[in-house]
């Protein structure tokens, strides 16, 4: 079975000190993990070396079973066509409509127009944007702004969705509705998640895994009872998690 993820020892030095620490994570394909920890922990570094847009200072990271030390070019253009991205707020181009904000990842695509049209009517549909199409993005809300970067992240029908910032701006009933959406998904089409939140509750439920950071470590790893249990005994997760023991 092909791995979603693997980190193995992975390091970043930024800025003069080191910020992540010996990351050890692995999740396979079709499953869903959740990284949490405090702010400045560390989430946002990792996803970026977890989409190769940096290099780690150390350590090997392979995606959807490719090593991205390793990967040439055409095989990194192929498997950036595997991955959907949902990174920081505020990513829509202002001067793009709705609609062509959500085309950007299938320009590239050997695709007709009519199937452009076809699969960003259907994404839309599914995430409940119907009908703001030509709609700016300043005319929108931040949930509904939120939505469109999650609908222009699935539109190529990704292997692997990876969302920095889980619930930020979106408010918990948007929240749960897409996160329905994204279990359908999941059932459909195999999706595999890698998500992150300051609080380890966003994905209760539907997480196979939960990862828990804090200041560059990775404190925990494993399933959420696991958590649970740790949770008990040991202090540091309690801090990392609700910022008192
Ligand atoms: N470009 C950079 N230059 C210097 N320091 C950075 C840079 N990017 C991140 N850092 C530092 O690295 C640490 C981890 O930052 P990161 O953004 O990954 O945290 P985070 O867990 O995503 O936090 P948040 O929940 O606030 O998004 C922080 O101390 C941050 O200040």
């Amino acid at each position: 079975m092909t791995a979603a993820l693997v980190l193995d020892g992975v390091y970043q030095h930024v800025a003069g000190r080191m910020a992540l620490n010996d990351i050890r994570l692995a999740l396979p394909e079709g499953a869903w993990l959740l990284i949490c920890g405090p702010n400045g922990a560390g989430k946002s570094l990792l996803i970026r070396l977890i989409l190769g847009l940096d290099r780690p200072s150390a350590g090997t990271i392979e995606v959807l079973g490719q090593d991205l030390s390793r990967i040439g070019d055409s095989a990194l253009v192929r498997l950036r066509g595997d991955i959907g991205a949902v990174l920081q707020r505020g990513s829509l181009l202002a001067d793009y409509s709705v609609l062509e904000n959500l085309l950007l990842p299938l320009r590239n695509a050997a695709m007709t127009r009519y199937d452009m049209a076809r699969a960003a009517r259907l994404t839309m549909t599914l995430l409940g944007l119907d009908g703001l199409e030509n709609h700016m993005p300043r005319a929108l809300s931040l949930g509904q702004q939120r939505r469109v970067e999650l609908a222009r992240a699935l539109i190529h029908r990704p292997r692997l969705l990876v969302w920095d910032g889980l619930s930020d701006g979106l408010d918990p009933s948007v929240a749960r509705e897409t996160l329905e959406v994204l279990r359908t998904l999941k059932g459909n089409r195999n999706l595999s998640l890698i998500a992150t939140d300051n609080a380890p509750d966003a994905l209760t439920g539907a997480d196979d895994r939960v990862a828990v950071m804090d200041r560059g470590r990775l404190l925990f790893e494993g399933t959420r009872e696991a958590l649970e249990a740790a949770g008990a005994t040991r202090l540091d997760l309690r801090v990392a998690l609700w910022g008192h023991p």
